[in-house]
């Protein structure tokens, strides 16, 4: 039987796909450790409650060691309380022929309620994630009526678009994916996205690190198709499988936390999206924008000092000036 104490542990949009695929890795200790317990607090509209008292019937069937309690509501007043760690997944989804702006405009308003709770009842050491998306902007605006809770306790999830573009280097390569590090996600998770390869390396069994250039020998593809493929990777699995990315995405959320928790190891990082502050890569103060990371004692810091080409500088000042324009536009929606 597990020892610890345990955490309090908030997973939103509880009825949906991803939160299906997340809740088991949560479960089995692939998040939070194998001797840590949860109490899981499950967020959804009024209309999903009945589907989240299916997925309770489910979770208790699976017999988990490691649940606690499993409260669930439809009131985020009730949904944060207490949280050690948040993840940010339900959101009004995108609809065809929906713009971005439209879909910001949706769910600034979900975001703002959300923040304002988690400033009302959450711990503020609270560690949020914020997945729904327009992500990076739905952070912000989470953060925004959270001013109790350091800016520093909310991301956004960017660690899929980083495991798609280490896949496709690491196919590319001929190696297997978990060889390849430090690959970078800069800015948004949105088409303006830069997946960045100029720092990432690939690491063979005897430790030896082979620059990604290098291996893959190809910089007309780097800097090309391979580019796009990232951020076109998600309009391509909902061609495919009719329905977005929601396995590969719980994954992600699920190493996103994990490695917050956990820290990152000797020599690697890691991309999130977090709150700029204006010092680091040239990039404006007060946007959530995806950076690489590494983190201790669940310490978040920017990588800092990593040299950065002319080609890199463009992509991030595009990313970036969409990021500044979403501020705009969904700070004046929840003013
Ligand atoms: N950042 C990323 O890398 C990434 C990747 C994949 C998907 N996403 C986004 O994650 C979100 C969830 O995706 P999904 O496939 O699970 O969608 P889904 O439609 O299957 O589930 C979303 C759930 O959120 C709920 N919800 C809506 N408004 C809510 C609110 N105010 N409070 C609590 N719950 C609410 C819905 O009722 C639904 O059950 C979407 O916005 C999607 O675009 C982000």
């Amino acid at each position: 039987m597990a020892q610890k104490e345990p955490i309090n542990v908030c997973v939103t949009g509880a009825a949906g796909q991803i939160a299906y695929s997340l809740l088991p890795l949560i479960c089995r200790g692939n998040v939070f450790g194998e001797d840590q317990p949860v109490n899981l607090h499950l967020l959804d509209i009024t209309p999903m409650m009945g589907t989240v008292n299916g997925v309770i019937m489910e979770l208790s069937d699976c017999a988990f060691e490691l649940v606690n309690k499993i409260v669930a509501t439809d009131d985020p007043m009730v949904a944060f309380k207490d949280c050690d760690a948040a993840m940010l997944v339900g959101a009004m989804p995108r609809r065809e022929g929906m713009l971005r702006k439209d879909l910001l405009e949706k769910n600034a308003g979900i975001f703002k309620v959300q923040g304002a709770a988690l400033d009302k009842v959450a711990k503020k050491t609270v560690r949020v994630v914020v997945v729904g998306n327009p992500a990076n902007t739905n952070a912000l605006v989470t953060s925004e009526f959270a001013p109790s809770i350091p800016k520093s306790q909310f991301t956004a999830l960017t660690h899929l678009d980083q495991s798609r573009a280490r896949a496709m280097v690491a196919e590319r390569a001929g190696v297997n994916t978990s060889q390849v590090k430090n690959v970078i996600i800069w800015g948004n998770h949105s088409s303006t996205q830069y997946p960045d390869v100029e720092h990432a390396v690939i690491v063979s069994a005897d430790g030896a690190r082979t620059s990604v250039k290098k291996a893959v020998g190809d910089e007309a593809w780097l800097h090309g198709d391979f580019i796009k493929a990232v951020q076109t990777r998600g309009a391509a699995v909902i061609k495919a499988r009719k329905l977005s990315s929601a396995m590969s995405a719980a994954k992600a959320v699920a190493d996103h936390m994990h490695v917050w928790w956990h820290g990152t190891k000797e020599g690697e990082f890691t991309s999130m999206g977090v709150m700029t502050d204006g010092s680091k890569y040239g990039i404006n103060a007060g946007i959530v924008f995806s950076m690489p990371v590494t983190i201790k004692d669940g310490v978040i810091s920017v990588v800092e000092g990593l040299e950065i080409s002319d080609f890199s500088r463009d992509k991030m000042r595009a990313t970036e000036h969409e990021l500044q324009q979403e501020r705009e536009t969904a700070l004046k929606i929840v003013q």
